[in-house]
C-alpha cells in the first residue's frame, strides 16, 4: 500500500516541486514549518490537512504553537519517504495557500 521508499536523490527531485520542504538530517523524512497569520488560520489548516490525511490513511507527525505548524512526513510502514509523503506535502501546500 505504502509503495517504495524513495532514495535521497529521488526525494531531492520530489522536493523541487514542493514549496519550502527539506530533507530531515539523520532519517528519511521531509519537514516544513508553516507560519500563518494567527491561530485560527493555523488550526484551520490542520483541520483540512487532518481530514485529507485520514482519507489517505497517511498521517503526519506535527505540532502546533500559536500560528506555526511544524510538520514531518515519513511513511512508517516503509521506514522512509514514499510517494504518499510527497502527495500529502503537496496537499498541505495547497491548503496553506487558501
Ligand atoms: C494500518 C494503517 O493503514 C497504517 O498503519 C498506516 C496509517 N498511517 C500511516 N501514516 C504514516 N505516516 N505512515 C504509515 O506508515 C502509516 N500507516
Amino acid at each position: 500500500m505504502a509503495g517504495e521508499r524513495l532514495d535521497d536523490e529521488a526525494v531531492a527531485t520530489a522536493l523541487v516541486e514542493l514549496d519550502g520542504w527539506s530533507l530531515v538530517e539523520g532519517r528519511s523524512a521531509i519537514t516544513k514549518t508553516f507560519t500563518f497569520r494567527n491561530f485560527n488560520e493555523a488550526f484551520g489548516f490542520m483541520t483540512r490537512a487532518a481530514l485529507a490525511a485520514e482519507k489517505m490513511d497517511h498521517h503526519p507527525e506535527w505540532s502546533n504553537v500559536y500560528k506555526t505548524v511544524d510538520v514531518t512526513l515519513s511513511t512508517h510502514d516503509a521506514d522512509g519517504v514514499t510517494d504518499l509523503d510527497v502527495r500529502l506535502a503537496r496537499k498541505m501546500d495547497g491548503f496553506a495557500r487558501t
